[in-house]
C-alpha cells in the first residue's frame, strides 16, 4: 500500500493524513469534544479542567489542539487569574503556568506538549524540558506524616527487611531483593514506610507497580511500563524506549531506591529488559546496575496475563524461571496483618493459595459451611447473595462511601454483568442511558455490521448501552493517568451525570474523594477479541461495580466480600485472591451454583486452580 492510498478515502484524495483519518472515522470530529469541555466548564473547577483538556488530547486525538487551546484557554486559566491579585501574575505568567501544568499531565500520560502545538513555538522555553525535571517531580512528591510513623509500627519481619534495605542504600552496596509475602502480609505498608522516610531526608525513591492499581496506592506510584517506557509487546523490540541521556535516566542514576510492586504479575522478559537498561545507564554489569532494587509480590496471587495461554507459557513467562531470580535477595514476611485477629482463617488462606487444601477424588475443595450461602433456586439464592452484602440501597445512594468497601466478586465478566444488571434498576435515582458509537477500523464494512458492533460485549470495553445512576459505584477500564489516581482498575462513584461528562469521585486509596471529570473515549478492542472483528466503541470509559472480577480485585482491602461462581475459578490463585480481599471469615460469604443437579445438592464444593510448579520455581 503506498502513501497514496492512505491518502485516498472513498476515491477522494485527502490533504493529509489527519484528514484522511477524520474521514475513515478513525479520529472523531471535534464536535464531541468541544462539548465535553464546554460542559465541563461550566463546574468551575479549573485543575480538573485541565486534567480532562490533557484527557482529550491524549485519547480523543482532537483535530485541532490550538483551536481547543483558544477557545477554552479563559476557563483552563481561572483559578490562576482569580489568585492574580494576591500575587500580581503577568498573563504571560499565567498561560505559562497553565501550560506548565497541563505539559506535566501529559507527561504523566507519556506524552509531549510539544507535539500539540498549543501555542507558537517561540513561547514553548517557559516549560520546555529540563533533564532534572523527572528529578525534581520526584523531590516534590509530599510524604504524608502518617506514613513517616508507619516505620515505628513495622512488625518483626517487617522491621528486618525495612533495616536490611536502608542499610544497602546507605552503605552504597548496590543489591536487589525480593519481599515474598502472601496478600494481606504488609508488603505496601513497608514500601510506603521506605518510600516516605527515604523521602523525607531528600532522596529519591522511585515507585513503580505492574498494574495501575496497585501503582495508584503507592504514592508517587506509576506503572513499570509507562514510567520506564517498556514496550508493553517485547517479542520485537526488547529495550526500553529511554534516551541514556534523557531525563529518567537522570533519575535512575540519582535514584537511592528502585521498588517495584507486584513483580509476580510481570513478565520475566520485562524485568530482564529493565535490568539490561540499568546495566546500560550505569555503565555496570552488577544486577541492574549496580542499583539498590526491591522487587515484591506474591506468587499465590494471579501470574502475569497472558490471553489464551497455557500453564506451561504462563510459569515459563514469570519471574522465577529467569536467571535474574537467583540473583535476589530473599525477604520473606509471613504474618497476615490483614486477617491478624482471625489467625485459622489466614491458615485457611495459605493453604488455599499454595493448594495444600485437600482435594477430593472430583478435584474440589470443601469450603467451611459457615462462609456458604446455601444454594436453593437461582433467584432466591441470588437474592440472599445481594441482600446479605447490600441490605439498604437507599441508606448507600445517599451515602456512596458506606458501600464502597463492599463487593460481589466473581471469576468471568459475564457473571458480573449479570450482578450489576440486577444493582442498577435496584438502586435508588434517575436511570441515565448513554449510548455508544461503534465503528468498524475498516470503515467500508460499517453499514454491514452496525448492529452486530452493538450487540458485542467485549473485555475491556464499556457496554454499548451503559446504564447509570448518581451514587452509583463505577470502575474505570483504562490507565487514563496513574499519578493522578486514574488506572484501569480504580472505583469511583458517580456524582454528576451530564449529556457529554461523567463528574465522578475517586472512592479509594489515597486520592479519595478526589474528583474528575469524564469524557466519552474511543477505545478499541484487543487484538485478542474472539469475534475476529476489530472496531471502535466511543463510550465513557467507565462499568458498573457493585460487583467486580476477581482479577480486578487483586491488591484491595475489603470490608465485606461475597464471592458469586456461578461456574468455579479458571486460573491460578484466583480463589485465593477472592478469598484473600477479606478481613476475617466473617466478613466473606460464597455462593456457589451447583454444577450438577443430582440427589444431593453440593453447594459448598469447588475447584481451586493453583500451579505448584511455581512454588517449587521460588525455592532458591
Ligand atoms: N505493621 C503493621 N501494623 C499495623 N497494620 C498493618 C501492618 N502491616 C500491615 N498492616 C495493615 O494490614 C493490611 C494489609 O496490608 P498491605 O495492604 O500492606 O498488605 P499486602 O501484603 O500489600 O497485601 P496484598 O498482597 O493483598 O496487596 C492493611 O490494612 C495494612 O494497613
Amino acid at each position: 500500500m503506498s502513501f497514496d492510498d492512505l491518502l485516498t478515502v472513498n476515491g477522494q484524495k485527502m490533504n493529509c493524513f489527519r484528514e484522511a483519518a477524520l474521514n475513515l472515522g478513525l479520529l472523531q470530529s471535534d464536535t464531541y469534544i468541544e462539548d465535553t469541555l464546554e460542559e465541563a466548564a461550566v463546574f468551575q473547577m479549573p485543575s480538573s479542567l485541565r486534567l480532562l483538556f490533557a484527557t482529550v488530547l491524549v485519547h480523543c486525538t482532537p483535530t485541532d489542539p490550538r483551536l481547543l487551546w483558544h477557545k477554552f484557554e479563559q476557563q483552563l486559566c481561572s483559578d490562576y487569574q482569580r489568585s492574580q491579585e494576591l500575587y500580581h501574575y503577568s498573563f504571560t505568567e499565567i498561560r505559562n503556568k497553565v501550560l506548565k501544568d497541563i505539559s506535566t499531565l501529559l507527561e504523566q500520560m507519556g506524552k509531549n506538549i510539544d507535539d500539540y502545538h498549543l501555542v507558537p513555538n517561540t513561547l514553548r522555553a517557559a516549560y520546555h524540558e529540563q533533564l532534572t525535571k523527572e528529578i525534581d517531580s520526584e523531590r516534590n512528591i509530599e510524604v504524608l506524616p502518617e506514613d513517616l510513623l508507619l516505620s515505628f509500627k513495622l512488625n518483626t519481619q517487617q522491621r528486618h527487611a525495612y533495616d536490611l534495605i536502608l542499610h544497602a542504600i546507605s552503605s552504597s552496596a548496590g543489591q536487589s531483593f525480593f519481599i515474598d509475602g502472601p496478600g494481606g502480609t504488609g508488603k505496601t505498608f513497608l514500601y510506603r514506610s521506605l518510600l516516605a522516610t527515604l523521602r523525607s531526608q531528600g532522596h529519591v525513591a522511585i515507585a513503580v507497580a505492574t498494574s495501575g492499581v496497585a501503582a495508584s496506592v503507592l504514592p508517587g506510584g506509576r506503572t513499570a511500563h509507562s514510567r520506564f517506557k517498556i514496550p508493553l509487546d517485547l517479542s520485537t523490540n526488547k529495550t526500553c524506549q529511554i534516551s541514556k541521556q534523557g531525563s529518567v535516566a537522570r533519575l535512575l542514576f540519582e535514584s537511592k531506591l528502585i521498588l517495584w510492586d507486584e513483580a509476580s504479575m510481570a513478565k520475566r522478559e520485562t524485568i530482564e529488559a529493565f535490568d539490561d537498561f540499568l546495566k546500560d545507564i550505569m555503565e555496570s554489569e552488577l544486577p541492574f546496575g549496580g542499583k539498590v532494587i526491591v522487587f515484591g509480590g506474591d506468587f499465590r496471587q494471579t501470574l502475569p496475563v497472558i490471553e489464551k495461554a497455557s500453564k506451561r507459557t504462563l510459569i515459563d513467562a514469570s519471574l522465577p524461571n529467569s536467571p535474574i531470580w537467583n540473583k535476589f535477595h530473599m525477604l520473606k514476611l509471613t504474618e497476615n496483618m490483614r486477617a491478624i485477629l482471625d489467625p485459622a482463617f489466614s491458615e485457611f488462606l495459605l493453604r488455599v493459595g499454595e493448594g495444600r487444601e485437600p482435594v477430593d477424588p472430583q478435584g474440589q475443595i470443601t469450603l467451611p459451611n459457615d462462609i456458604v450461602i446455601p444454594y436453593y433456586e437461582k433467584e432466591e439464592s441470588l437474592n440472599r447473595l445481594i441482600q446479605s452484602v447490600f441490605p439498604d440501597l437507599l441508606a448507600y445512594s445517599n451515602d456512596p462511601y458506606t458501600m464502597i468497601n463492599m463487593c460481589i466478586l466473581t471469576p468471568k465478566n459475564s457473571s458480573v454483568d449479570e450482578l450489576n444488571d440486577i444493582m442498577i434498576t435496584r438502586f435508588p435515582g434517575n436511570l441515565h442511558v448513554y449510548v455508544s458509537s461503534d465503528k468498524t477500523v475498516d470503515q467500508r464494512h460499517q453499514g454491514d455490521y452496525e448492529d452486530f458492533l452493538n450487540s458485542q460485549n467485549p473485555k475491556g470495553l464499556p457496554p454499548h448501552k451503559l446504564l447509570l445512576k448518581e451514587n452509583c459505584p463505577l470502575i474505570l477500564l483504562r490507565n487514563l493517568n496513574p499519578v493522578e489516581g486514574l488506572c484501569n482498575g480504580t472505583r469511583l462513584i458517580c456524582r454528576e451525570l451530564r449529556q457529554h461528562t461523567i463528574c465522578a469521585e475517586i472512592a479509594f486509596g489515597q486520592h479519595q474523594g478526589k474528583r474528575i471529570f469524564l469524557p466519552k473515549i474511543p477505545l478499541q478492542t484487543s487484538d485478542s477479541e474472539r469475534n475476529g472483528l476489530p472496531f471502535i466503541r466511543t463510550q465513557f470509559p467507565v462499568r458498573l461495580c457493585f460487583a467486580l472480577t476477581i482479577n480486578k480485585s487483586q491488591g484491595q482491602t475489603l470490608d465485606y466480600v461475597r464471592i458469586y461462581l456461578r461456574e468455579p475459578v479458571f486460573s491460578h490463585g484466583q480463589l485465593y485472591v477472592a478469598l484473600s480481599r477479606a478481613k476475617a471469615s466473617a466478613a466473606v460469604k460464597i455462593l456457589i451454583v451447583p454444577r450438577t443437579f443430582g440427589d444431593i445438592k453440593v453447594d459448598c464444593k469447588t475447584r481451586n486452580v493453583v500451579f505448584e510448579e511455581i512454588f517449587q520455581l521460588t525455592q532458591h
